[in-house]
């Protein structure tokens, strides 16, 4: 989206602990522009292998480990420093702040001409003209769209995904789908999907891993 060469996500031997005992062992590399799809069963510790990268790990774990974005070690980065985009089931859109405003915060802060970007972001998902509306007057698919485009201007270096699709209804979800993964694609940004849908795994085109076996 905006030229940056993407960096690949490196997870080197990492193992995840609840209460001493191994929940998490993960070793391998996703390429930029890959997704990654993590399955397994409910308690699995998927969400928990998100949380992990993404910083946020709570204080009933500790893993070991480390997780290498290019040439940057971000394992002990605290979350905001670590450049990962995360992408929810609830698009969880600021209510204070018109569309434009929730685009225009994913921006960093000195970047020049925000204006111009934000409307290309929603020209690019066919929302030309709803810069000032009210994110609660969207519906749900226009949410979610909202919430892709605000992720992608925040120029992440990867992005996790934790069952993105679940709350649209199944026609929103094929379009969702193939929106999400192009442009992740394009954009040549590693990701990491934690879905239970085969569905979202067939639109990746990616690998899978299981976890829990
Ligand atoms: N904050 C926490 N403190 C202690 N244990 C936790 C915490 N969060 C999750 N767990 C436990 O860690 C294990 C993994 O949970 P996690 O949410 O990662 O599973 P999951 O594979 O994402 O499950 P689901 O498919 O149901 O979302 C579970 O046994 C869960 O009870």
């Amino acid at each position: 989206m905006n030229g940056q060469v993407h960096p690949s996500l490196e997870l080197r031997d990492i193992v995840i602990r609840l209460d001493g005992k191994p929940l998490v062992a993960l070793d391998g590399t996703v390429a930029p522009g890959e997704t990654l799809t993590v399955m397994g069963p409910s308690g699995s510790g998927k969400s928990t292998l998100l949380a992990y990268l993404a910083g946020f790990l709570p204080p009933a774990f500790d893993a070991c480990g480390r997780i290498v974005l290019g040439d940057r070690d971000i394992t002990d980065l605290p979350a905001e420093r670590r450049g990962i985009g995360l992408l929810f089931q609830d698009p969880l859109l600021f209510p204070h702040l018109s569309v434009a405003g929730n685009l225009r915060f994913g921006l960093p802060r000195h970047m020049p001409d925000k204006t111009t970007h934000v409307r290309r972001a929603l020209a690019d998902v066919g929302l030309s003209g709803y810069g000032e509306r009210d994110p609660a007057t969207l519906s749900g698919g226009q949410k979610a769209r909202v919430a892709l485009m605000r992720l992608l201007l925040s120029a992440p270096s990867a992005v996790l995904l934790d069952e993105p699709f679940s709350m649209l209804d199944t026609e929103l979800r094929d379009e969702m789908r193939h929106l999400v993964f192009s442009h992740l694609r394009a954009a040549g940004l590693p990701s990491l999907l934690v879905t239970h849908d085969q569905k979202d795994t067939a639109a990746t085109r990616g690998r899978v891993i299981e976890l829990g076996g």
